[in-house]
């Protein structure tokens, strides 16, 4: 694992949220996205060498939504930027985690990720991250 690529904030109200993270960190996200396979408006704050990443649902049976009718707000996951996301996927693999994808998909932001389950990670959801090349 190289870093922590980004934090990502389940969040209720995309637009009042990212006025908020504006606030708090004093920086406008350098990009919105809609990712249509997670069903999720994403959009992306720089903060030193890492990121964070807020997320809201489009959807009642998106991750997003799930999680916060379950949970509520708060941080949903923990993305690790890796060189070689399917080497990685097997040496996880062969450790014992599980992956929620067998095969690497198209995160936002030019990425091509994999979640671990949250049960099989200390209870916090791990995404590798791969720079698409
Ligand atoms: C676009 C992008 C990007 O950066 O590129 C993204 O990040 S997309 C981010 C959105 N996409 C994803 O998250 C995709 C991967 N996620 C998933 O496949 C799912 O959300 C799961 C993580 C498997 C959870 O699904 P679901 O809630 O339906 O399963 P479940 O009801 O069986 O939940 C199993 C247990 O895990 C807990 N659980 C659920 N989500 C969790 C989370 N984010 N962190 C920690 N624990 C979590 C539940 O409360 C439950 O605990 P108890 O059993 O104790 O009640
Ligand atoms: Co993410």
């Amino acid at each position: 694992m190289v870093n922590v690529e980004h934090i990502g904030i389940a969040v209720k109200n995309f637009g009042e949220a990212n006025a908020l993270y504006f606030k708090l960190l004093g920086v406008e996200p350098y990009k919105t996205e809609f990712v249509e396979s997670e069903a999720v408006n994403t959009s992306f704050f720089k903060v030193g060498g890492t990121k964070i990443e807020l997320l809201e649902g489009t959807t009642p049976d998106s991750a997003i939504s799930k999680f916060i009718e379950k949970r509520g707000e708060g941080i949903h996951h923990i993305a690790f930027e890796v060189e070689d996301i399917l080497a990685e996927m097997e040496r996880l693999k062969s450790e014992g985690f599980t992956l929620l994808n067998e095969t690497p998909k198209k995160g936002a932001d030019n990425k091509l990720v994999c979640f671990v389950h949250p049960k099989s990670a200390n209870g916090v959801l791990v995404e590798l991250t791969q720079e698409m090349k």
